[in-house]
């Protein structure tokens, strides 16, 4: 009998791909206003899109591809030598993530930090969640701090054109960036000999403003379209990235842009490599709805809160008391 249970057992429907977006048309004649237009409508109705011609040197990204592969080709006892600043109170150390949830994926992860921005660790909060880095390869460390500083700067460049997108100034939400507190992870998933019972990532939205991920040829990304909930395959496009709205950018918009629900599968054939880029607010940032996106027919449908009590509670809630329940954006939901 058919499992209905288990997400992975679902056949995804073949949808329309998502929108592929075009960024050299911000700089082209004329074609600021056709290029919102499209995100906006990714936005609103997919919750993601992916971009091309984004800036980001070919070469870079190829040296740190290939950086990352060798990284991961390491024998596991080395890598379990990596460990987090926080694994006084982490008791999985290496390649386990998202503790909080209660989950486990098939994959390792590698979590890094963006050179300068790395968030204060506050020795009282275990907040500091990336990994120490490894000697080998040796351009290891440069590569990600390298590749780091190119999604850094794309982020302000899609922040920018969605703030355009919801009809506020170009630099309506940069200032929530000041102090980020972004980081990347690296994600391999081996080939898995039960893919039908196992995923790579499990269903979740992203709880920061913006995601950029970059998925390998194997691909295996899926994410729900915000328009009508029809799972679909995020395919596979040369040197493209994947974007999508996160729960900071959904309370901000007010509804306008929802958060992505994604999950990634695996398969036995093959591994799979992805790196996600996320893209987070400053902890002392209050989140509340654009102040210029509501009024009275359209009142903020959220309550205040600040990132740092949310990427807290979502990142260590359960940590110690696996029945204490996370965070979710439901919880500052204004009751209609
Ligand atoms: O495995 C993947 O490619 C998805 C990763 C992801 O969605 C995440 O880490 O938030
Ligand atoms: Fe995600």
């Amino acid at each position: 009998m058919e499992n209905t249970d288990a997400p992975s057992f679902k056949t995804v429907p073949v949808i329309d791909d998502i929108p592929v977006i075009d960024l050299s048309k911000e700089i082209n004649n004329g074609g600021i206003a056709g290029l919102l237009g499209e995100i906006s409508n990714a936005c609103e109705k997919w919750g993601v899109f992916q971009v091309i011609n984004h800036g980001v040197p070919l070469e870079l990204h190829a040296k740190f591809e290939l950086v990352v592969k060798e990284f991961f080709k390491q024998p596991s006892d080395e890598k379990r030598k990596l460990r987090k600043d926080i694994d006084a109170v982490n008791p999985y150390d290496y390649g386990y993530e998202e503790f909080a949830e209660n989950v486990k994926n098939w994959k390792e992860v590698f979590d890094f930090p963006l050179e300068k921005k790395r968030p204060s660790c506050n020795p009282k909060k275990p907040r500091d969640q990336i990994h120490s880095w490894p000697e080998f390869p040796s351009e290891f460390k440069e590569a990600c701090e390298n590749y780091g500083q190119e999604m850094e700067k794309l982020a302000y460049r899609l922040l920018e054109l969605i703030s355009l997108s919801l009809g506020l100034p170009k630099h309506r939400l940069n200032g929530f960036f000041k102090d980020h507190t972004s980081m990347g992870r690296l994600i391999h998933c081996p080939p898995c000999p039960q893919p039908h019972l196992a995923l790579g990532t499990h269903e979740h939205a992203d709880i920061g403003a913006l995601t950029i991920l970059f998925q390998d040829d194997a691909g295996g990304l899926e994410a729900k379209r915000t328009s009508d909930g029809e799972w679909f395959r995020v395919k596979f496009v040369p040197n493209a990235y994947v974007v999508n709205v996160g729960d900071m950018l959904e309370v901000w918009s007010n509804k306008k842009y929802v958060s992505l629900v994604h999950r990634a599968k695996v398969t036995s054939t093959r591994e799979r490599f992805s790196v996600p880029f996320f893209f987070n607010p400053a902890y002392y940032v209050v989140m509340e709805p654009i102040e210029e996106l509501t009024n009275e027919d359209n009142p903020a449908k959220y309550k205040t809160f600040t990132w740092e009590e949310y990427y807290v509670s979502r990142k260590f809630a359960n940590l110690k008391n696996p029945k204490k329940v996370a965070l979710r954006l439901a919880h500052f939901k204004v009751e209609e």
